[in-house]
């Protein structure tokens, strides 16, 4: 193994950064290891990749323009830290940004909003619109309306929900070690550094077991938590020294350093398994002919067109099954629309989606990604 394939073929990446690199160690922002880091996104970005960035560092750099030495212990105090922090943080995302004439845009999320299926599809359908526009999201958590995140300090499984939401082809966290040790390398000068393995591998859990950094977060615990999040929907994981010499950039020309944690399927089949696999649906959509021949054609969307006739009560998100004309099941997928708003655009061609609702969401009733032929 000379290179690594999935990295200089992924066209969708979250880099995640975690406080202790992002604040040298709780020192404020380290801005000019930021700027270094934005230099090689913007590289990515030249070169057809598209870039969510997940960083920490609100509370660290909260508390160093408050003027505190010491992590305070309670909440409250920890969430003011964070509310005054992240002015700072994204400011400089940004200031780094404008220097490659890039765009930015502040993305705030709870793990709340992410169990949420219809908050999921709209963070989604923003993330990719802010996407498609060439901006670069900037996300960290929503700290002043959560308490367990900042207590635990888990933006490495935020990273993984965002890779799970966008369906990124990877995940790079970017930490203070090389990469993930058979243990821990700041108290073990014997560790050595696990160069590949699949996330599922359970022989990581002993080596990840140890101690998180002085910052107080989740260690690699979190971050191994947060490959096997993110191999859910087929995405790898790279745990990986960013203060490693261009570290993004090497990654991306498939150079091999750091841990690279692969998912056992690709992404489009983990995702049509984890469709095919949920049983309960909460509606259902009377097809015409002409739409059950091209769903069954394979790798087609459903439009509003083909579909007769609407039952139930569900929302957009929700798993609603498409029946023929006889009632017989064709597919199952993920809606776009509620209910109501399905019933109104039902047999209507995509562009009088607005004409009748006022707002279009999307073209199709139901996404080709998300739908599933049975
Ligand atoms: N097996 C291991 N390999 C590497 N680091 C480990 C391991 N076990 C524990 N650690 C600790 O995890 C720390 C990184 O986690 P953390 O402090 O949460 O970083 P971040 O702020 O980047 O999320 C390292 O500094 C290291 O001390
Ligand atoms: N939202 C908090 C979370 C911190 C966090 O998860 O930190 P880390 O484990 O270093 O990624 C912050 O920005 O300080």
């Amino acid at each position: 193994m000379s290179e690594r394939l999935p990295l200089k073929q992924a066209r969708r990446l979250v880099v995640k950064i975690g406080s202790a690199l992002l604040t040298d160690d709780g020192k404020g922002l380290d801005v000019a290891a930021l700027g270094l880091w934005v230099d090689q996104i913007a590289g990515l970005i030249a070169s057809g990749v598209e870039v969510v960035v997940v960083s920490s560092g609100s509370v660290a750099e909260g508390m160093s323009r408050l003027g505190w030495a010491v992590r305070p212990q309670h909440l409250h105090e920890l969430q003011a830290a964070a509310a005054v922090g992240q002015m700072g943080l994204v400011q400089t995302w940004e200031a780094q940004f404008k220097r490659h004439d890039i765009h930015t845009a502040q993305i705030l999320l709870t793990h709340d909003d992410l169990s949420d299926r219809k908050r999921y599809l709209n963070g989604r359908s923003t993330l990719r619109t802010l996407l498609d526009y060439g901006v670069v999201p900037i996300v960290n958590e929503n700290d002043t309306v959560v308490t367990d995140e900042i207590r635990f300090g888990d933006n490495d499984t935020l990273g993984a929900l965002v890779a799970n939401l966008i369906e990124a082809d990877g995940l790079i966290i970017l930490t203070d070690q090389l990469g993930l040790f058979d243990k821990d390398p700041r108290k073990h000068a014997d560790a050595v550094l696990v160069t590949q393995r699949r996330a599922e591998d359970r022989e990581l859990d002993a080596m990840a077991g140890g101690s998180a950094g002085a910052l107080g977060r989740g260690g690699m615990q979190t971050k191994l938590r947060a490959a096997r999040l993110a191999a859910r929907s087929g995405a790898f994981t790279v745990i990986v020294g960013g203060r490693i010499e261009q570290a993004i950039t090497r990654l991306r020309q498939g150079e091999l350093i750091g841990t690279l944690l692969l998912p056992d399927q690709g992404r489009m089949a983990a995702r049509k398994q984890w469709i095919a696999s949920h049983l309960q649906t909460r509606g259902t959509l009377t097809l015409d002919d002409g739409a059950v021949n091209v769903l069954r054609l394979g790798g087609r969307s459903l439009l509003p067109v083909g579909v007769k006739a609407v039952a139930g009560q569900f929302r957009r998100g929700e798993m609603v099954s498409c029946v023929d004309p006889q009632g017989r099941e064709v597919a199952r997928g993920l809606v776009n629309y509620d209910a109501d708003e399905a019933r109104a655009i039902a047999g209507r061609s995509s562009d009088r989606i607005v004409e009748v609702l006022g707002y279009v969401s999307d073209e199709e009733i139901v996404h080709r990604d998300n739908l599933v032929v049975v």
